[in-house]
């Protein structure tokens, strides 16, 4: 494994990916520094998810190349796959399992010790505020505890880089402050953290680094501070996006 800290945590060539004749993702390189805490954003349909995807092994790429700490990810998967853990965007989990059981699976099937495993999972329900859903299906949790639950399968095997697909999306302040604490530590103890996110005032105060992607394309990134210049990000967000169109709704909603 390079263990060289100038390589990138993750890094992006030329990802391009088509479904059809519809162009997602096109030509698109972008590189995460270890120990960065960076927010991709864009408007909806922008191609976040697919990049996402294609970039921790969940899609493969008709282009491109993704590096994960120097490992090609689509040439060694297995050895690319155990320094990633990856909160995706509405990937099945497998919910008639009790969150327990789930989150200890995915440990086991990195092949962590039993005694290890059972360690983690008691961490992280704590952590997450999900001990007292620990023995409740998955299936009949709430979107929030969902998203922690699959989290928690993110990190169990204690990844050098997280790849987190809108992870504050359904979950409550409390657990979302909680969850910020415990990412901000994460990269503080070395750890790269890449989130995806519409919550522009969030990542404005939780990343260091930004990408503003849309049609596929990467619009700017760098450090938050470069990227926003002396704008607010959301304002720069939209400069960079455009589609702002005149906010009145249409007349048939009024009722005064
Ligand atoms: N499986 C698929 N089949 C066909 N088109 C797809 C598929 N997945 C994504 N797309 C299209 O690719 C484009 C990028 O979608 P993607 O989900 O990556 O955007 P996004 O930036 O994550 O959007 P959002 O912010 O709304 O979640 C969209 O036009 C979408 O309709």
């Amino acid at each position: 494994m390079p263990s060289d800290p100038s390589t990138a945590a993750l890094e992006l060539r030329g990802l391009t990916k088509h479904f059809g004749d519809k162009v997602a993702v096109h030509d698109l390189s972008l590189t995460v520094p270890t120990g960065s805490f960076y927010g991709l954003v864009g408007p909806n349909g922008a191609g976040k998810t697919t990049t996402l995807s294609m970039a921790t092994g969940l899609l493969r790429p008709d282009a491109g190349h993704s590096l994960i700490h120097g490992v090609d990810l689509w040439q060694h998967p297995l050895e690319a796959k155990r320094l990633v853990g990856n909160l995706s965007d509405g990937v099945k989990l497998f919910d008639r399992l009790t969150g327990e059981q789930l989150v200890t699976y995915n440990g086991l099937l990195f092949g962590m010790a039993r005694d290890t495993v059972a360690e983690r999972v008691a961490d992280l329900l704590r952590l997450l505020d999900l001990e007292s859903a620990a023995g409740t299906l998955v299936v009949d949790y709430s979107a929030g505890m969902t998203k922690k639950i699959a989290l928690a399968c993110a990190l169990i095997h204690a990844p050098r880089l997280l790849v987190l697909d809108e992870p504050f999306e359904s979950v409550d302040p409390v657990s979302a402050a909680n969850i910020r604490d415990m990412l901000t530590d994460y990269v503080r103890g070395g750890g790269t953290v890449i989130v995806s996110s519409h919550v522009m005032d969030l990542v404005q105060r939780m990343c260091d680094h930004v990408a503003v992607v849309s049609a596929g394309r990467v619009l700017a990134a760098g450090t938050v501070d470069e990227v926003r210049g002396e704008s607010s990000l959301e304002d720069r967000f939209v400069e960079l996006v455009g589609g702002r169109h005149h906010a009145e709704g249409p007349e048939w909603l009024r009722h005064s």
